[in-house]
C-alpha cells in the first residue's frame, strides 16, 4: 500500500494485508511491555509522587505529548494513517510538506478515537499484559516509551477503519448512501461486519501468540503474551473500536458528496 497511490490504499485486500502485518507489530510491542509491572503512577493524573511542573496530566501524557510534538516536526501527522493523541499540541513540520492525494473524506482527521484507545489501554490492556501489579520506579521512562509505541500501533490499527470504510462505501455507494441518509446505524454496523474475517483474525492471533509469546526452544519458559489475552484484546477492544471508527466515518460520508 502506497499513500501516494490512492488505488492501492482503497483496495480492501491491501488494507486487510496491512491489518495482518499490524498484528505482528502490536504483539511484539505488547511483549516489550510485558517485561514491566503495571506501574499505576505512570498513568495517574497530576500525581504528587511524580510532580510535573506546568502540566495538567499524567507522566505518560507528558511523554506522549512531547513525543508527538517532535514527530509532528518531522511530518508524522501529514500521513493519512497517523492520528495524534494531542491534536491541539502538534506543530508545523520542519521538513517540506508532502501533498498526499486525498483518499479519505475531508473530515477524516476529526474522527479521532485516541482518548478511548488510551483509556482502554490503561484500564484494560495494561493489567492483562503486565508482568505483575506494582511499581518499578527505575523503569518509568522505559515504561512510558513502550506505552507510546503500543498506543501508536493500536491507534494506527483502529483508525485504519477509515480506509476500510471508504473502500466499502466506494464499492457500494447506493446501499451505504441510503443507510447514511436514514441514519441507520444498526444497518451500517451490520453491513461493515464480516464475521468470517473476524474469526480468521482471532484464529491467527491464537497461533501467533503461541509462537511469538514463548521462547520456541523452551516451551515451559515464561509466557509473555497468552492467546487468551490477545484474542480477548482483539475481540473485545480492537475490532469493536475499529468498527466504531468505520461507522462514525460512514455516518458523515455524504457531507462531501
Ligand atoms: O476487514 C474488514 O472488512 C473490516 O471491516 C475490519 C474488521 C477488523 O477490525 O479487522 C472489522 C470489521 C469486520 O467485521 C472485519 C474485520
Amino acid at each position: 500500500m502506497d499513500f501516494l497511490k490512492p488505488a492501492t490504499v482503497l483496495d480492501l485486500k491491501n488494507i486487510r494485508d496491512e491489518l495482518v502485518r499490524m498484528e505482528d507489530t502490536i504483539i511484539f510491542k505488547f511483549i516489550e511491555r510485558s517485561h514491566f509491572p503495571t506501574c499505576p503512577t505512570v498513568y495517574s493524573k497530576n500525581d504528587p509522587k511524580l510532580p510535573i511542573r506546568d502540566f495538567d496530566g499524567s507522566f505518560l501524557d507528558w511523554a506522549l505529548m512531547h513525543s508527538e510534538i517532535t514527530h509532528s516536526r518531522i511530518r508524522r501527522f501529514e500521513s493519512p494513517d497517523q492520528t495524534p493523541f494531542f491534536p491541539d499540541s502538534i506543530q508545523e513540520p520542519i521538513l517540506p510538506s508532502i501533498q498526499y492525494p486525498r483518499v479519505l473524506a475531508s473530515y477524516s482527521s476529526e474522527i479521532n478515537f485516541n482518548d478511548s484507545i488510551k483509556d482502554v489501554y490503561i484500564k484494560q490492556i495494561i493489567p492483562m499484559i503486565s508482568k505483575y501489579d506494582g511499581e518499578s520506579w527505575e523503569n518509568f521512562g522505559s515504561v512510558a516509551t513502550i506505552d507510546i509505541e503500543c498506543l501508536q500501533s493500536l491507534s494506527r490499527r483502529i483508525h485504519f477503519g477509515k480506509f476500510v470504510a471508504e473502500a466499502k462505501f466506494q464499492a457500494d455507494r447506493a446501499v451505504y448512501s441510503k443507510m447514511i441518509q436514514e441514519k441507520d446505524i444498526e444497518g451500517i454496523y451490520q453491513s461493515i461486519t464480516n464475521s468470517a474475517v473476524e474469526e480468521k483474525i482471532l484464529e491467527r492471533l491464537c497461533v501467533k501468540a503461541e509462537v511469538y509469546g514463548v521462547d520456541p526452544t523452551n516451551k515451559e519458559g515464561h509466557r509473555k503474551i497468552t492467546p487468551e489475552y490477545l484474542v480477548k484484546i482483539y475481540k473485545e477492544l480492537v475490532i469493536p473500536l475499529t468498527k466504531q471508527v468505520e461507522v462514525d466515518y460512514l455516518l458523515r460520508r455524504l457531507e462531501c458528496e
